[in-house]
């Protein structure tokens, strides 16, 4: 690989000379693959124990393993059921860093794909609120897509600039994660964009932003609450760099003192002028860990973490639409998901948090239930992969016997019915035993909905 002869250089400048050997050398391996077990839908455990693939585990991330070369998890069904979410080992880094706890308000800034919301997601277990925003229309439908196909129920989707989120949501997040555009030096393996793109200029620009987005994060984190600033580069202007310009702006911020995981190395306050408080930020080395390598720091808010706030009631869906709901969910459900039900068009999701969603540009208000039809609702397939196979009156499993192939299964995520005798109406579809989406069982058949958008 043919690397920019400035990005070079400046490489040369930070790293001592056998180190700096190592960092090119680093190119010329293979890429590492890794997964991130979703624990929203299956433990680690028992994930491990189907044996599915040849794993070892990610030292900073509980729930990442890397996975063989030759393993195809993206083919797997278990993929389209949301058991793992494959990503880059080294961005498992800022989520595990954020240490977020079930209950909590969270907002990831700067989500799409959503690698790190599926993860907050996770940590979350379903309590509190997930504010998953992307600036990039586009990415954010990808953000939302991932966000249903990993079962994630107290989630608000948007596609906002950071100035008019931080308006809606002042002092609001118990966390927040900004993992920022950057010049991408880390991806120069996998992208060739990122290599393209790549000059001492573009470095700046993106600096410049970050310090924008940055200035907005600050507004919406509550006092005593806790930023996770991370980048996938390795220029200084862009890690220590960021954290040094805004730490000077904002004396309520300092470096949180977290402890280092297995084959981080701290940050370099001497490359940027910056505060000793700087070398308990990370970097991870492409040379040093098994990952393309990452920037991330953790910082702390002064005070302390205040009441969630509120914004007082939201409208609810009207009447008819509510009884509807509630009506479903007795026939189908054994267990009703709980939220505000709002509706927006023709389909019903249940809020997680009275937020005023007016002037938001919002992809998912929270969970989807379905779409009110000819005063009927249909079940949404967001529910589906929210539930686990118990919660639901009917299911039907669509691999029976695990020595057998998946024949059915494919023929389910292409879109076919499948032969069902049991009694009429809506049924889970299961891959054994995980929710791939909705079906409706009349005739001796199991009359396929799963959505014609995701069919292989
Ligand atoms: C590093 S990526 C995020 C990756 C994501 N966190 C994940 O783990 O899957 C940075 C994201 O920031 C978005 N972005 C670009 N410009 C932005 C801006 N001015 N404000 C906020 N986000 C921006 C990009 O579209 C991109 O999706």
């Amino acid at each position: 690989m043919e690397l920019p002869v400035l990005f070079e250089e400046r490489m040369r400048r930070m790293l001592p000379p056998e180190e700096y050997e190592q960092f090119l050398k680093s190119y010329e391996r293979e890429k590492y693959h890794a997964l991130r077990v979703n624990t929203l839908k299956i433990r680690r455990k028992e994930f491990l124990e189907r044996g599915l693939f040849d794993l070892e585990p990610v030292p900073w991330c509980e729930n990442g393993f890397y996975y063989g070369e030759n393993e195809r998890p993206g083919k797997h069904p278990f993929h389209e059921a949301g058991l793992y979410y494959i990503q880059e080992p080294s961005a498992m880094s800022a989520a595990a860093l954020a240490d977020v706890q079930p209950g909590e308000y969270v907002l990831d800034l700067c989500a799409a794909p959503g690698g790190k919301s599926t993860q907050l997601a996770s940590a979350l277990q379903g309590q509190g609120l997930l504010v998953a925003n992307e600036i990039h229309p586009a990415r954010a439908k990808i953000l939302s897509q991932n966000i249903e196909r990993m079962g994630v129920r107290n989630a608000l989707v948007t596609n906002e600039t950071p100035q008019s989120l931080a308006l809606r949501f002042p002092a609001f997040f118990d966390r927040i994660i900004v993992d920022a555009p950057c010049s991408g030096e880390g991806m120069f393996f996998k992208e060739e964009q990122a290599l393209i793109h790549w000059s001492p200029e573009n470095v700046q620009m993106c600096a410049s932003r970050q310090d924008e987005i940055l200035e907005e994060a600050a507004k919406m984190l509550a006092p005593g609450g806790t930023l996770v600033y991370s980048t996938c580069t390795f220029a200084p202007e862009e890690d220590e760099g960021s954290m040094v310009r805004f730490l000077n702006a904002h004396p309520e911020f300092s470096v949180k003192k977290v402890p280092s995981p297995e084959g981080f190395r701290p940050g370099h306050p001497e490359w940027v002028d910056g505060p000793e408080e700087l070398k308990a930020t990370f970097r991870l080395w492409p040379h040093v860990l098994k990952g393309e390598g990452h920037y991330a720091a953790v910082l702390q808010k002064a005070g302390e973490l205040p009441e969630h706030a509120s914004f007082g009631k939201v409208p609810k869906a009207d009447r008819a639409v509510c009884r509807a709901w509630e009506e479903f969910a007795a026939v189908n459900l054994r267990e009703t998901p709980e939220g505000i039900p709002v509706l927006f068009g023709e389909q019903l999701y249940l809020l997680p948090v009275a937020i005023p969603l007016k002037g938001l540009k919002v992809l998912r208000p929270g969970l989807h239930v379905g779409t009110w039809k000819k005063n009927r609702l249909e079940p949404a397939h967001a529910l589906a992969m929210v539930l686990r196979a118990q919660e639901a009156a009917r299911s039907l499993e669509l691999h029976p016997n695990p020595d057998e192939s998946w024949d059915m299964v494919s023929a389910w995520l292409r879109g076919e019915s499948v032969p069902a005798d049991g009694e009429n109406g809506w049924t889970l579809a299961l891959a054994e035993g995980y929710p791939i989406g909705w079906g409706k069982v009349s005739g001796g058949q199991l009359k396929n909905h799963y959505p014609k958008g995701l069919r292989r």
